[in-house]
């Protein structure tokens, strides 16, 4: 397998006649920490969809770990190893945490869904105190944490976060930052989609930008940020 874990050659997407995307091209290295950051509306979470499968179609092509993704299904796509997170948490209401990572656990079938399986993931997100407690019972910086141990029960090569700091403290930010630099030193790469900058230049080894659309900067966190054009586009200046 060559370094680059992920590659996205001229991916598209149209809603009826609204382009959403349009001509994204992205390599995206193991074991690295991309951010992908964007105003309101620039596609961040229409690129997610497509590369997890959420479409039926768009343009262009994704190729993970030397593999086209073409035809496969999401599911099919997190058995692979890639993952992601919603930016709003969606567990099963009914099911307890831990039976809630065991979903993933035994639907990935990458690992034994067993509740030593589970509690393991709900560990390494500090939430296995709450492993018997219903959805309903966590806080909000405690389902973010649930949605990542299900992200990561798939035990993925390729994790992209999608806004899990939205709405959080500064201490919460700083904790599941804490949480994202864990889960890469053990070998995941991860793409944030944050619009918390603080957090996303801090995690963050390059940064990708879009604008309406489409791909505007790529490189260096400090470089990207000083361009006039994504001052201009993403800051509003
Ligand atoms: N299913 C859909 N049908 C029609 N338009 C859509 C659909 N999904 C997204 N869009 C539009 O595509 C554009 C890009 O949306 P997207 O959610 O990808 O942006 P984003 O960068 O993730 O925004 P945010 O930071 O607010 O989450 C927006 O104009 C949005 O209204």
């Amino acid at each position: 397998m060559s370094d680059v874990v992920l590659r996205a050659h001229a991916v598209g997407k149209r809603f009826g006649g609204f382009t959403a995307l349009s001509g994204i091209d992205l390599e995206v290295r193991a074991g690295e920490r991309l951010g992908l950051i964007g105003p309101n509306g620039s596609g961040k979470s229409t690129f997610t969809n497509c590369l997890a499968g959420a479409f039926p179609s768009h343009d262009g092509s994704f190729t993970f770990k030397d593999a086209p993704l073409a035809g496969l299904k999401p599911h099919q796509r997190a058995r692979q190893g890639l993952a992601r997170t919603f930016q709003l948490p969606r567990p099963f209401r009914g099911l307890t945490v831990a039976e809630n990572v065991r979903v993933p656990l035994s639907f990935g079938g990458r690992g034994a869904a067993t509740m030593e399986s589970a509690m393991a993931c709900l560990e390494s997100v500090d939430l296995a105190g709450k492993a018997h407690r219903m959805p309903k019972e966590l806080t909000q910086v405690e389902l973010r944490r649930l949605e990542l141990a299900r992200a990561t029960a798939l035990q993925p090569e390729l994790l992209i976060v999608d806004e899990a700091m939205a709405g959080l403290s500064h201490t919460e930010v700083d904790q599941i930052l804490a949480l994202l630099f864990r889960l890469n030193e053990g070998g995941t790469t991860i793409i944030m989609i944050e619009h918390v900058m603080r957090a996303v230049t801090e995690f963050s080894q390059r940064l990708a930008v879009l604008v309406a659309g489409r791909k505007i900067a790529d490189g260096p966190p400090a470089d990207v940020l000083a361009l006039p054009a994504v001052e201009e586009a993403y800051l509003g200046r």
